[in-house]
């Protein structure tokens, strides 16, 4: 029996973001509801057509989705949002108000998915009773093989990790009436003929598995198990090792799915040590699912070959390390890249035409030519200059010598306060105003050469010098230059910086419709030139009230961007670290008073193993404060994160030692507010104060009182008035309305505040 193959999840937004256009058409009515799922259709097959030419055995189904997989499967067990149960579950309608709200309900919030940039919708359980609103599996099965002649592996997240990404308080309860939905759903495929179902079970790697997490599980797989029958069953994890491996390899089921990948070495150790059951199959993930970097397939080959002292070859299999959407599609459409670079990449179809030739030679031992051949690419670049500067390399040995620590914290505040003298209350923006059609249509003419250089960087000062007026008029304290010239937070700095390559159709989703182009970090990162000062002094200029010098900072761009997988990551941050530090120190020589950097994907970094924390708090603090140590006193640094969850690391986010923060706070709903009951936080900080991600002109009155609400905690001295985050995706009606709420807000606040602080 030879070995086979098998894929977790196909990017589902197409080469040209396809699905992305058709979405986007669908909601602004431009196409009819049958005209949009044919187009769907045609979507979903191709990728199930070139998943099976790329010699993929057992090809994912229900992957595929309108919006988000996690959503699909609330859904189908039918957790609708209280707020929506009255409305068809079944209608695209409803499907699309849960996931962007609509003008009478708020949306479902969602959150990143584990340690990804990826987004999913957290499912509310309320007092539902989960009942299966369609079987949506079934439908999308017997679609591939009645079209296409696909018996498809049907995939779906499991009943643990499902429950345990969602909000409610009747957990137990509700996954005791999910088991036997989960059962007809599962039993309906096998009798449709799926051989293989995968359940996605993730939260097995997460440190929240314990003993208690297992004998449920070993409960619940038991029960499906012992009432289904004619299909095999595949528990899937991924992102990490699982700790209790001998629980989870000893689960009633019928295949493991094991991350080799991002795991430190620790899934091949436990096979080595404890073994595998030979009654199961092992589907192991040798193939990296999250970088975009060639395999070395010689490496691959000798991994696979020690898997396979402790696994029958008739019982393994080969797959990615995970789901394949947290990368692009294809790197043939690449024309821009240098080829040293563009030939050492692998998205999604290059991966698993790796994993097919692996296949290949593993089963007949082809000419192991092949395998050198394809891994010479990785060492040309790896030895090419474009990976190596020596600028960069003379700095990161001397690193010591950058320093980390400003003066302390009280004497900072005292000169910044003399500087500055704002109000109590300060209000400001995030930093991004919206990215209007015209601004990127403007954008995409420069880029085809239809606009001179000249003239694009007169339309964006033309943007700069509107909003700098709107902001004076609104009567903001600090202000912004609305970041126009940049496509995406992230991807503007790796434009700028040299070591860093941006791709052309790279894109992957973030969430719903929207996408990212992650940086490729394929060398040396060095600042050759400053990358903000021009915008922001333009910006300064215009005004007499400080506007804030706008950068990512180290951490984000790292999270954010596909990283070089020769050096370690921290040893990448700290050269990111130093060119932040350049372009801080090049606005404050321009006259820039306050600095903000950026660093919204800090906490979605946070490895999934607690143990691992201490090392990547250390490494990033120590990198963000690199970043901003080396401004005087007087200049004040600023740093701003969205995504709540922040009770484990607020200590880590004082350490930053930033004079003002700002976190999203509205969609939590208070939560964070709490943990500033326990802790003294003592530097600036804004509590955002409404939400962004919704067109809605917040009221006044709730403003006020989620402004009073944060003074219960906070010292009114400390406290800035903002929104959540950066308004780019708002449109500019809108966002003036809000905006003169909430700068209305904060004067009404201001008395009462300056009475309590004089007391
Ligand atoms: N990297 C990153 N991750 C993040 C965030 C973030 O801001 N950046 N924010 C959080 C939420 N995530 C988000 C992710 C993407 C977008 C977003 O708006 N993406 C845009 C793309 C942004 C972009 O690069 N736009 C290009 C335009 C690319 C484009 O589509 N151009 C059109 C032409 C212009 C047009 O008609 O729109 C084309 O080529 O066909 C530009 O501005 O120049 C989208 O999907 O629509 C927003 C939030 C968390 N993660
Ligand atoms: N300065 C950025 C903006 O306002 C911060 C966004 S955090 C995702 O868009
Ligand atoms: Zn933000």
């Amino acid at each position: 029996m030879s070995i086979k193959n098998s894929n977790l999840g196909y990017p589902r937004i197409g080469e040209k973001r396809e699905w992305k256009k058709t979405l986007e058409s669908f909601w602004k009515g431009d196409l009819t509801e049958q005209q949009f799922e044919q187009k769907m259709k045609e979507i979903r097959l191709s990728h199930l057509q070139k998943q099976l030419d790329k010699g993929i055995d057992l090809i994912p189904i229900g992957d595929f989705t309108y919006y988000d997989h996690i959503l699909d499967t609330a859904i189908m067990f039918g957790l609708l949002p209280e707020r929506f149960r009255t409305q068809d579950a079944n209608s695209l309608q409803t499907y699309f108000n849960i996931a962007r709200g609509s003008s009478e309900q708020v949306a479902a919030e969602m959150t990143k998915w584990f340690n990804t940039n990826y987004h999913y919708i957290v499912p509310e359980l309320g007092q539902a009773e989960p009942r299966l609103t369609e079987n949506r599996l079934l439908h999308l099965y017997l679609e591939a093989k009645e079209e296409l002649g696909i018996n498809g592996k049907p995939v779906i997240v499991g009943p643990l990790t499902l429950v345990a990404l969602s909000k409610g308080e009747n957990k137990d309860q509700v996954i005791q009436k999910l088991i036997p939905l989960y059962v007809q759903v599962l039993q309906e495929l096998a009798d449709a003929g799926a051989e293989w179902i995968q359940i996605d079970e993730p939260v097995f790697v997460t440190s929240n598995a314990n003993g208690a997490l297992f004998s449920k599980a070993k409960e619940i797989y038991g029960t499906i198990r012992r009432e289904m029958e004619n299909t095999k069953l595949l528990i899937q994890t991924y992102f990490e090792s699982v700790e209790q491996y001998e629980d989870l390899v000893s689960l009633p089921v019928d295949g493991i799915g094991l991350d080799f990948v991002h795991d430190s070495g620790v899934s091949l150790r436990k096979l080595k040590t404890a073994g595998f059951p030979k009654d199961k199959v092992l589907a192991a993930g040798v193939i990296d699912g999250r970088n975009v970097w060639k395999a070395s397939l010689q490496k691959t080959v000798k991994l696979v070959h020690t898997i396979l002292e402790a696994v029958d070859r008739d019982r393994l299999i080969l797959q990615p390390s995970c789901s394949l959407i947290h990368v692009p599609v294809t790197a043939e459409n690449e024309q821009q890249l240098d080829p040293l670079v563009k030939d050492a990449l692998s998205f999604a179809d290059e991966k698993l035409y790796e994993l097919s030739v692996l296949t290949n030679f593993i089963n007949f031992e082809t000419e192991a030519e092949v395998l050198k051949e394809y891994d010479s690419a990785t060492d040309q670049l790896s030895s090419s200059k474009l990976r190596n500067q020596s600028a960069v390399q003379d700095a990161m040995n001397q690193l010591d010598s950058f320093s980390t620590e400003r003066a302390e914290a009280g004497l900072r505040r005292k000169q910044q306060n003399k500087r500055f003298s704002l109000p109590l209350l300060p209000t400001t923006t995030i930093g991004s105003f919206p990215q209007t059609k015209e601004v990127r249509a403007q954008r995409l003419k420069w880029k085809k050469g239809e606009l001179t250089e000249k003239q694009y960087s007169i339309y964006i000062e033309e943007e700069i010098r509107k909003w700098i007026e709107i902001q004076e008029n609104l009567e903001l304290d600090v202000l912004v230059h609305g970041e126009f010239e940049r496509t995406d937070m992230v991807e503007f700095f790796g434009e700028k910086l040299s070591g860093i390559a941006i791709t052309t159709f790279g894109w992957v989703q973030s969430y719903g419709s929207r996408c990212v182009r992650p940086p490729v970090i394929y060398g040396d990162v060095l600042l050759e030139e400053p990358m903000t000062v021009k915008e922001t002094v333009f910006a300064q200029s215009l005004s007499e009230k400080p506007v804030k010098g706008m950068l990512t900072g180290p951490v984000t761009i790292l999270n954010w961007s596909f990283v070089r997988n020769d050096l370690p990551k921290s040893s990448v941050l700290n050269q990111l670290s130093l060119c932040i530090r350049k372009e801080v120190e090049a606005l404050e020589q321009a006259g820039i008073a306050m600095i903000q950097v950026d660093e919204p994907a800090l906490r979605e970094g946070l490895p999934l193993k607690s143990e691992k924390w201490d090392k990547y708090i250390k490494d990033t603090v120590t990198a963000f404060k690199r970043s901003t140590a080396s401004v005087q006193p007087d200049t004040q640094i600023h740093t701003h994160m969205c995504y709540s969850n922040f009770e484990d690391i607020i200590e880590a986010i004082d350490a930053l030692d930033a004079d003002v923060i700002s976190i999203e706070t509205s969609r939590s709903h208070g939560e964070l507010i709490h943990s500033f009951e326990k802790y003294s936080y003592e530097k600036g900080i804004g509590l955002g104060i409404y939400d962004i991600h919704s067109p809605r002109v917040p009221a006044e009155k709730e403003l006020v009182m989620n402004i009073k609400r944060a003074l219960q905690v906070l010292d009114p001295e400390l406290f800035w008035v903002n929104p959540d985050c950066g308004l780019k995706t708002r449109g500019v009606t809108e966002t003036i309305a809000a905006l003169k709420v909430m700068v209305s807000a904060a004067k009404s606040c201001r008395e009462k505040a300056s009475e309590a602080a004089t007391v």
